[in-house]
């Protein structure tokens, strides 16, 4: 589903933030990115869903060349992506409901699939019962959830996570670990940037570290590998 072949990135600030990076991911998996701080994993993501685009070298998500995308296609590209951050980024003036309900009101989804569609979601996420809350009425978890719940309302194929249980306690972040795992059992590619060592060393997945920009170890049921 996803290729990258020698993938590089240098920021205008003169920062390699890629360093030549090969790489394929298939549908269905589910892949933790992990690495010291500054090591290139929030970088590797971003250019996954066209956040950025790489200096060099090809990038290609489902036969579609992301680097040489024309600005005009990514928002059609990224109905097929869905995104979720350390710190939610939910808007704060529309309720849990009209959060979700949003991305499919942007694609012009017809009206009468989208209030089925969004309650199911926020069914699978367990909110369900909190649809006229509004973010600032919730827990980080709620907060995640909703997030993770408008990240898949659209159903896509590829979930991307970047520290999304880093603002959560152990608990909550379990609960948040559990609905990704479903999501991926139920087909979904997920693709998560982590810190949480518990949860990879417990979580068994495949680990892909990244050092200095480049990969340097891709395991299949992995170890997170270094000490917090
Ligand atoms: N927009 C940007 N402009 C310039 N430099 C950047 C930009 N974004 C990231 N960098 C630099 O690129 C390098 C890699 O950063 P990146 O955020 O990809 O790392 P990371 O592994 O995700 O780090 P963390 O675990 O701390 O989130 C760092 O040196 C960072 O300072």
């Amino acid at each position: 589903m996803l290729e990258m072949k020698n993938v590089y990135k240098k920021y205008k600030n003169g920062v390699t933030a890629t360093n030549g990076i090969d790489v394929k991911i298939d549908q269905g998996e589910f892949v933790y990115i992990v690495g010291p701080s500054g090591a290139g994993k929030s970088t590797f993501i971003k250019m996954m869903y066209r956040e950025e685009k790489p200096t060099s070298g090809t990038i290609t998500l489902n036969g579609i060349d992301m680097g040489s995308l024309k600005n005009s296609k990514v928002p059609l590209i990224r109905r097929n992506i869905g995104v979720v951050f350390q710190d939610f980024k939910l808007l704060p003036k529309l309720n849990v409901y009209e959060n979700v309900a949003y991305t499919l009101e942007v694609i012009e989804e017809n009206p009468k699939n989208i209030k089925k569609k969004v309650m199911d979601t926020l069914d699978l996420v367990g909110l369900k019962h909190k649809v006229r809350m509004f973010p600032d009425e919730l827990s980080g978890g709620e907060q995640q959830r909703v997030s993770i719940a408008r990240s898949i309302v659209n159903q896509p194929k590829l979930v991307i996570a970047d520290e999304p249980t880093g603002n959560l306690d152990p608990d909550t972040s379990w609960e948040i670990m559990n609905i990704f795992e479903e999501i991926n059992t139920r087909g979904t590619t997920v693709i998560m940037a982590t810190h949480n060592k518990t949860i990879v060393n417990t979580m068994k997945h495949r680990v892909i570290a990244i050092e200095s920009g480049r990969i340097v170890r891709d395991e299949q049921r992995g170890d997170y590998g270094y000490e917090i």
